[in-house]
């Protein structure tokens, strides 16, 4: 054999072994993928960063370890805080499988918002040697953050956290979690990133020097037709994230509303007020009795899981496929299998009259409206009011009034939200349809994002009920005790009903003759009405 034809059978040989190997990689299961691989979460302590590792300790057992960035918090240290979250009940299937989970999270201190991300000279060694494949969840979500602070850390923390990325030597993948609001601007959304009239870099170099009262002043100016600087920062970022990939992996994860978990690792997990989670307890506690909100826009709701399951899924695809740009992919339910406002309101009540929650303020009863003045209405009459003396029996009773401060906060609250629950949206999800035909069935059925199988009254009763089990802690074996509570409301509102019914015809109707006329004609109409109901309910029996 000449020389020629040996090096073209070794190029040959060499060409063979490398598609054969690319293709084994490209037929790894997700799980097979993770194992051995050494994970950086940012965001962990957050509720979407929990779910994300508890599903990576139960779905992927072999992979290597998951580091953590974490800060010390509310007088807690970095490590007490990461014990307290490993005794969560979200991880209690993970500690049956596997009592030492715990070996594998390493914590590492870090506060977003200082520069180089405040972590130590040792520990970014640690990271830049080890790190495989970086999930960047960690952000704010407050919608009434300051400019500057959603800036830092939206932003800013995202570009130090991609400069980090770019010196380690093992990242096949980098996956940042953005929001499918980043563009809400617009009622049409692909999955592309959106050019912003103002350069990130710019901007972030500008608001550095400028007094906290005139970025207050300009912040309306900046943001635009967004409603928040959480929208605005989150577009801002995943600009950032386009132009700082350099070589990198990049896949941008954008859920809608992340809701309590469908499936796993057990129906209706959650752990936070945020979104609608807040105004269900609201109006579980009978304390939100109204809201703006259009009957027949899309609630375009995730459940925890789902979101998590398509990440992880994206985080595999990034690093398999290494697409060429970043992928964009709208995590989204509005699109495949939509449920309305009206309908989450109605399944939200059904669940709260049949599972009370403990020591309600009134009888679960919400109603949501578009219309502007008759929801003022409703805030007057059935928040205001009741308030009102509520608070003046507590002065009566020398306690502190609470009621009406209470109900500003819930104001202010669902003033915010209610940019979301009354417009609809369109969200283009190719590309999630596209990562599911590339997963096998056995990918499909462990980390399904089918939201097709999602059924809504179902998937609804679990969140409320994991509100009342897992947000308020609400033991499901004091329901009797509840509802005897609820009948006791039911008794003093028909009690008060009666009283104010007796003092009206005391001060205007005994005193006008016209009035008693009145009165009598609509008692008499009212009389005759019934009969007549009676006498042809008779008839057809
Ligand atoms: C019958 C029902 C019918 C339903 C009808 C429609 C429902 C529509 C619902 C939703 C639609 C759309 C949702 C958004 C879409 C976007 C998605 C995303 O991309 S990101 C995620 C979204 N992010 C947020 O949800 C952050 C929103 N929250 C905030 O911005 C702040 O929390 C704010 C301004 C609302 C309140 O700020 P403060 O400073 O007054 O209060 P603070 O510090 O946050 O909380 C104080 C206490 O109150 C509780 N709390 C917070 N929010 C609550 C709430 N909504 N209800 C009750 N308690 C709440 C907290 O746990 C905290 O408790 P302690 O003091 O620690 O014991
Ligand atoms: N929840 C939702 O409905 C949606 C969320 N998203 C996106 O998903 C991601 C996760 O959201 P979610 O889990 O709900 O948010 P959470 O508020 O529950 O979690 C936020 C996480 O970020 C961390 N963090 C915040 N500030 C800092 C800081 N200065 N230094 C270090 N860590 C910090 C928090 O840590 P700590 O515990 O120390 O505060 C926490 O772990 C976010 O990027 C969000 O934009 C997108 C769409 C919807």
């Amino acid at each position: 054999m000449g020389r020629s034809s040996s090096l073209s059978l070794c190029v040959c040989v060499c060409v063979c072994e490398e598609r054969r190997s690319s293709l084994t990689l490209i037929m790894t299961s997700i799980s097979e993928w993770y194992a051995g691989k050494n994970v950086l979460i940012t965001g962990a302590t957050g509720f979407m960063g929990k779910v994300l590792m508890e599903k990576l300790l139960r779905s992927c057992p072999d992979v290597n370890a998951l580091y953590i960035l974490v800060r010390p918090k509310a007088g807690q240290s970095m490590s007490e805080r990461v014990q307290d979250m490993m005794k969560c009940k979200l991880f209690d299937r993970v500690r049956e499988d596997n009592p030492d989970f715990h070996q594998k999270i390493i914590p590492i201190s870090s506060e977003l918002t200082q520069p180089g991300l405040a972590i130590s000279p040792e520990d970014v060694q640690t990271l830049t040697s080890c790190i495989n494949i970086v999930f960047h969840c960690a952000a704010t979500i407050r919608f009434d953050e300051p400019l500057k602070h959603a800036l830092q850390l939206n932003v800013i923390a995202t570009q130090q956290l991609l400069s980090l990325a770019q010196q380690m030597q093992h990242l096949q993948a980098f996956i940042h979690i953005s929001t499918a609001y980043a563009n809400c601007n617009r009622r049409h959304i692909d999955e592309v990133i959106y050019p912003l009239p103002v350069e990130p870099k710019k901007l972030i170099d500008s608001l550095e020097w400028m007094d906290d009262s005139i970025i207050r002043d300009i912040t309306p100016h900046l943001i635009g037709d967004r409603p928040n600087t959480y929208t605005y920062t989150k577009a801002l970022a995943e600009c950032v994230v386009q132009q700082e990939s350099g070589k990198l992996n990049i896949g941008i994860i954008r859920p809608s509303i992340v809701g309590a978990s469908w499936q796993e690792p057990f129906p209706g997990w959650i752990d936070n007020f945020n979104g609608p989670s807040g105004v269900f307890i609201a109006a579980g506690k009978g304390i939100l009795r109204t809201m703006r909100a259009s009957n027949d826009a899309v609630a375009d709701l995730i459940p925890v899981d789902v979101v998590i399951n398509l990440t992880l899924a994206a985080g595999w695809y990034t690093a398999v496929h290494r697409p060429k740009t970043a992928l964009v992919y709208n995590c989204t339910t509005g699109g495949i299998n939509p449920f309305h406002w009206g309908e989450i309101e109605h399944h939200v009540m059904s669940t709260f009259k049949r599972n009370p929650l403990e020591q309600a303020f009134r009888r679960p009863n919400a109603n949501i409206t578009s219309s502007y003045l008759i929801y003022q209405y409703w805030i007057l009459v059935s928040h205001k009011f009741p308030a009102l003396i509520y608070d003046l029996f507590l002065r009566l009773s020398g306690q502190k009034p609470q009621m009406m401060r209470i109900f500003n906060r819930l104001h202010k609250a669902i003033g915010l939200l209610e940019y979301f629950s009354s417009q609809d949206w369109e969200w283009n999800s190719d590309n999630m349809n596209m990562l599911m035909s590339q997963l096998s069935a056995d990918d499909r059925k462990t980390f399904n994002f089918d939201v097709r199988q999602l059924n809504w009254p179902e998937y609804i009763e679990n969140y409320c009920i994991g509100t009342k089990k897992y947000v308020l802690n609400e033991d499901m074996s004091d329901i009797p005790a509840a509802r005897q509570h609820l009948r006791k409301l039911r008794n003093i509102r028909y009690t008060f009903n009666t009283v104010l019914l007796v003092f009206i015809w005391r001060v205007f109707i005994a005193r006008s003759q016209m009035a008693r006329n009145i009165w009598y004609f609509v008692v008499s109409l009212c009389y005759k009405f019934l009969s007549y109901f009676r006498a042809s309910s008779t008839l057809t029996q």
